[in-house]
């Protein structure tokens, strides 16, 4: 859906930034991926992934950082790929968003894969 339904299932950018913020504790309290956050800037992320899925989902915010860029030097496998997917589907089935607005942005994030699995 290119409209805003999905984005109002989230919860609209507070609801996200929820979603976002319960999802990176489960990151950095995850054994299979908290290592490649040590030196990372928390605040930063939570923000930049707020905006990135709030405009994934129809919503009106501002989002364009290159992803391959960004990943470029961290090593991820395909492994800690898939546990930060399952990280954030966690914090999405705790806060009742609703399945197909779940999927949807799981589809969006799925090719992202390629720029950001480099090992
Ligand atoms: C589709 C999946 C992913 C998306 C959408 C995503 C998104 C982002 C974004 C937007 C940033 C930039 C934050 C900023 O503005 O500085 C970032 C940084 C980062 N990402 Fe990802 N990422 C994904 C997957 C992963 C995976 C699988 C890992 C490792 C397990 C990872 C590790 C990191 C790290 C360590 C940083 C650097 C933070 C810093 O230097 O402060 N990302 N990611």
């Amino acid at each position: 859906r290119a409209d805003a339904t999905y984005y109002h299932e989230f919860g609209d950018r507070a609801g996200i930034h929820v979603v976002i913020t319960d999802f990176l504790g489960y990151v950095l309290a995850d054994d299979r991926i908290k290592a490649y956050f040590t030196n990372a800037n928390i605040a930063v992320l939570n923000a930049s992934l707020t905006n990135q899925v709030c405009m994934l989902e129809g919503g009106p915010c501002k989002f364009d950082e290159n992803m391959k860029t960004i990943h470029k030097n961290l090593g991820v496998t395909e492994a800690a790929f898939n546990a930060l997917a399952e990280d954030l589907q966690k914090s999405m089935n705790q806060h009742d968003i609703p399945l197909a607005a779940q999927n949807d942005l799981l589809s969006k994030l799925a090719p992202m894969k390629h720029d950001i699995v480099t090992k």
